[in-house]
């Protein structure tokens, strides 16, 4: 089959960028091996957030006076959880591609030379693509394996067992320290994950400011979850025909669990990919330009978790309207550099909310990156708990802010919140950074009373303004 473009992988990157191809007149085929939506849909993002929810619903009922919550219904919320990923059926996923329309090809996609896919169905048919224009590779991420004695042989449980648990384990033991982690064992402890141990080498949350960690673990901790930092796995043991799961740790300890779920992080997904056919290292992630091609070729591109730059859907996507709008100007022999050509926003410092509670959520640079890049920066701390409308969403509200000031421009590089709900604060906060908007512009953005949103006046006057 000849077509424009081809793209391998069917995630929220790869659909994206077909999207974008077919809406600039050219034509698509996208190939996917498992399930149109990709981790994302089924295994990550949306599954997970449905199972935080009772427990964020929960914390926030049980801060306000007069109200309570009676015991979770784990059925329940499964069975939401479940509606929430369509039973893993992709037959919505598979519409929204077709009636781009774009042609789904299913099976297992490989390069074998310039502009030339196989795919091999998984009853071993063959169909080759040869793509006039384009092949886009976005096959996205899988779980990083840790090479710890006994680890495979004990079965461990990585990101898709936890977020499609059916029976949720009453002893859990999770190793790891960032989102996964952190977002994981809060859900599964509030649905019955009675005793849930978090076992972390060095902090939580490490890419985002030092006390969204530290903030993090003090409410991880009073809601009973054991979180023991600065502690590594030797090695882990489980009986060949079942039984409990026991991890070794390097202060001489154990723990024992029915199930150990492994969040450490997650690598591109370039196995049999096909990279060597066309003279790339058979190794993610995929290298590529501000425009995502992938240097030194003409017609070959990476979108999403493959290419290493974040690894967050929103950013996959962003990529991918970058990507799918420069093929289309490239086919069409127009300019192909415009600004709304290129990502600018990834090195930035990309949006991201752990959906945890309290939340994190932080764009743009930390205060000891902006340093590292030799910015001039002043940094603006703020407690939340002090703003009128943090104080009538609960009592005991826990929460802190930070701007992050490039001194010489007077423009924020950097924000981040942590508290109940304050996800919903991040998109001021990315237009401010994006934009660059000075403080003394900002200060005219009056927020409204009594919202959350009152922490930007408070940063604004404990900066000076
Ligand atoms: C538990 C968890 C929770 C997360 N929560 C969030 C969140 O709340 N917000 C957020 O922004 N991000 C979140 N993420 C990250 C997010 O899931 C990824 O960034 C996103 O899925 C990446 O999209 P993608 O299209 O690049 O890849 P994927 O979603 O991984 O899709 C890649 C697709 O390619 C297919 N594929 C791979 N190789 C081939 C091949 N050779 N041939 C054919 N098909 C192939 C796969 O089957 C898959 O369908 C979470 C991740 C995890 C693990
Ligand atoms: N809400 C969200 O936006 C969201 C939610 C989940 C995942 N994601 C994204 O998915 C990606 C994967 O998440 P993740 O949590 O798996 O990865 P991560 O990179 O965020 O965290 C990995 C953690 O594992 C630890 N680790 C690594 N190797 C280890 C080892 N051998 N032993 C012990 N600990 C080890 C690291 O120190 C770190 O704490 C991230 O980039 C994340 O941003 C986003």
């Amino acid at each position: 089959m000849d077509v424009d473009v081809v793209v391998i992988g069917a995630g929220p990157a790869g659909e994206n960028v077909a999207g974008r191809a077919v809406r600039g007149g050219l034509s698509a085929a996208v190939v996917e091996e498992h399930l149109a939506g990709g981790e994302c849909s089924y295994y990550a993002c949306i599954p997970s957030k449905a199972l935080l929810r009772p427990m964020e619903l929960a914390a926030e009922v049980s801060r306000v006076p007069g109200l309570s919550t009676g015991p979770v219904d784990v059925a329940a919320v499964l069975a939401r959880r479940d509606e929430a990923i369509s039973g893993l059926d992709d037959s919505g996923q598979v519409e929204w591609v077709e009636k781009l329309p774009a042609a789904l090809v299913r099976g297992r996609g490989r390069l074998t030379g310039p502009r030339e896919v196989e795919v091999t169905a998984a009853d071993g048919t063959v169909t080759r693509l040869r793509a006039r224009h384009a092949v886009v590779l976005a096959t996205g991420s899988v779980p990083v394996v840790p090479g710890i004695p006994g680890l495979a042989q004990a079965r461990p449980w990585f990101n898709r067992e936890a977020t499609t648990v059916r029976q949720v384990p009453e002893r859990l033991v999770v190793l790891g320290g960032g989102v996964v982690a952190c977002e994981m064992a809060q859900a599964l402890h509030a649905l019955g994950a009675r005793e849930t141990t978090l076992l972390v080498r060095g902090g939580l949350l490490g890419r985002m400011e030092p006390f969204a960690g530290e903030l993090l673990a003090d409410s991880l901790r009073k809601s009973g979850i054991d979180l023991r930092t600065g502690v590594s796995v030797e090695r882990v043991e489980r009986p060949v025909d079942g039984g409990p799961v026991t991890v070794r740790l390097s202060d001489g300890s154990a723990v024992e669990a029915d199930e150990l779920l492994v969040a450490t992080g997650r690598e591109a997904a370039v196995g049999d990919v096909g990279l060597e056919s066309v003279g790339l290292a058979a190794e993610g992630p995929v290298e590529v330009d501000d425009s995502m091609r992938v240097p030194g070729f003409d017609w070959l591109y990476a979108v999403g978790d493959v290419n290493g730059r974040n690894l967050l859907t929103h950013m996959g996507k962003y990529q991918a309207r970058v990507c799918g709008d420069v093929i289309v100007a490239r086919a069409a022999g127009e300019p192909d550099d415009g600004p709304a050509l290129r990502d600018s926003a990834d090195g930035r410092g990309a949006p991201q909310v752990v959906f945890t509670d309290p939340q994190a959520a932080s764009v743009g640079l930390t205060a000891q990156a902006a340093r590292d890049q030799g910015m001039d920066v002043r940094v603006v701390d703020y407690d939340m708990a002090s703003v009128a409308g943090a104080y009538l969403l609960g009592d005991g509200y826990v929460g802190r802010a930070r701007m992050v000031v490039d001194e010489s421009r007077k423009v924020p590089v950097g924000v981040t919140f942590v508290g109940p709900g304050v996800g919903e604060l991040l998109h001021a906060a990315t237009i401010a950074v994006t934009a660059e908007v000075p403080l003394e512009k900002l200060w005219h953005a009056v927020p409204s009373f009594p919202a959350v949103s009152e922490v930007w006046l408070r940063l604004l006057e404990e900066y000076g303004l």
